[in-house]
């Protein structure tokens, strides 16, 4: 598949077997034969060995810094870790850094390269469900802010994305699920026909069933790369791939951005509260949220505030973090609502007391 952004353009492969041909993919980007490589400590257990073995038989040379793996990655201190490292190995402007890894890795390794030198290239390697059908693809790149999710960051394209969908075999399965988060809301936002394929197909898609899984990746990279080369940096349509995203990225700063909330967990419970928050304004009909929720507890995600264990923050604290959103103007949050199952749109008419009262009656679900 092809991205199409002019200058930035680039073509994401997808199929089972790329990590084992990454030299060959990768050779034709590089002025020499040498790569960095960054990734986290599971995916360099299950993936380096071969990543390494394909740069060497093409006699690339491969240096690689392995960072610790989830959220909290995505920080100051492993961003400015990973650029003094590049540093120190001399990677030059013309050189190709590789983020070999989830979503974590991606947009961590994306940042720095937009700001190495003023900008290197870079490749993504994804190796979770999430990266090969979200966080890859589009060029959002950065890092948490102690005041709110990927608060700091650049729009960086990547030179080449290569989605080995066979690295998906070495995923942990909460893991999968939680970029089937991703998944659905390709579905939600814009493509009803694609949710029906995966009420029907998601089981065999968690399972492990590598058609249903390739078809998987593939729709929902089409549907971004088309939102992304229509709006690169987001100034209208691109918006509606944050479907979800305004109640998540609360949730996930609430929860200390741990592992009691993996960001697709939140995209899922962010979709389900979005698809409520239309029902309750009379835009969608009644039974939408409940085929929505249906879907996800037929997956075995979660989909409430309840299913989030911990403590949370109250309503009013939860909306001060939702203004933190990137989506805000002039004070005004905008979000991504939608009129039936495959039909989202952005919307800044949205009251605060009724969005007050959706979160009261969620938090009250708890118990
Ligand atoms: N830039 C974007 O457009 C965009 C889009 C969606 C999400 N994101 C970001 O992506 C991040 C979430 O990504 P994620 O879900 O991939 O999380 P992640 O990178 O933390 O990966 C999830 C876990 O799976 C492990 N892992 C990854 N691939 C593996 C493999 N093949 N085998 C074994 N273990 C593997 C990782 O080590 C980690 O423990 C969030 O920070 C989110 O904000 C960015
Ligand atoms: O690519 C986009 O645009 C998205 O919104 C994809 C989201 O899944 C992703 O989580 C993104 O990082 C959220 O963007 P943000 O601008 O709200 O941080
Ligand atoms: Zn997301």
């Amino acid at each position: 598949m092809h991205v199409p952004l002019g200058g930035r353009a680039y073509d994401v492969r997808i199929g089972r077997g790329l990590i084992a041909r990454a030299g060959a993919e990768i050779a034709p980007l590089l002025a020499r034969p040498r790569v960095a490589v960054v990734s986290d400590t599971h995916v360099a257990e299950a993936h380096l060995p071969a990543f390494r073995a394909a740069l060497a038989a093409e006699g690339i040379a491969c240096e690689a810094l392995i960072l610790p793996p989830g959220e909290a990655t995505k920080c100051w201190a492993e961003l400015s870790r990973t650029v003094e490292w590049l540093l120190e190995r001399q990677v030059e402007r013309r050189d190709v850094v590789v983020a070999l890894g989830g979503g974590v890795i991606g947009d961590l390794v994306g940042f720095a390269a937009a700001i190495l030198r003023r900008g290197v290239r870079f490749v993504q390697v994804p190796t979770s469900l999430l990266a090969q059908v979200d966080s890859s693809v589009g060029g959002k790149t950065g890092i948490n802010a102690p005041q709110g999710k990927n608060l700091v960051g650049a729009f960086h394209q990547p030179s080449l994305v290569l989605a080995d969908t066979a690295a998906l075999d070495t995923l942990p399965g909460r893991d999968l699920l939680a970029g089937y988060g991703e998944v659905v809301k390709y579905g939600l936002l814009g493509d009803a026909d694609f949710f029906a394929w995966l009420e029907a197909n998601g089981p065999a898609l968690a399972r492990g069933d590598a058609a249903a899984r390739a078809r998987a990746v593939r729709r929902s990279v089409e549907m971004k790369a088309e939102i992304v080369v229509r709006d690169e940096t987001e100034q209208g349509d691109r918006a509606l791939l944050n479907l979800g995203h305004t109640f998540c990225h609360a949730l996930e700063a609430a929860t200390g951005y741990s592992d009691r909330l993996l960001h697709g967990e939140g995209v899922a419970v962010g979709c389900a509260l979005a698809f409520e928050l239309s029902a309750r304004l009379g835009l969608c009909a009644q039974e939408e949220p409940g085929r929505v929720r249906a879907h996800l507890r037929a997956m075995g995600m979660k989909t409430d505030l309840a299913d989030i264990p911990g403590d949370l923050p109250d309503a009013d604290a939860l909306l001060a973090l939702m203004a933190q959103d990137k989506k805000v103007v002039d004070g005004t949050l905008r979000f991504v609502l939608a009129r039936g199952i495959g039909a989202a749109f952005v919307t800044p008419d949205v009251p605060g007391p009724t969005v007050h009262a959706l979160l009261t009656d969620a938090l009250a679900a708890r118990g």
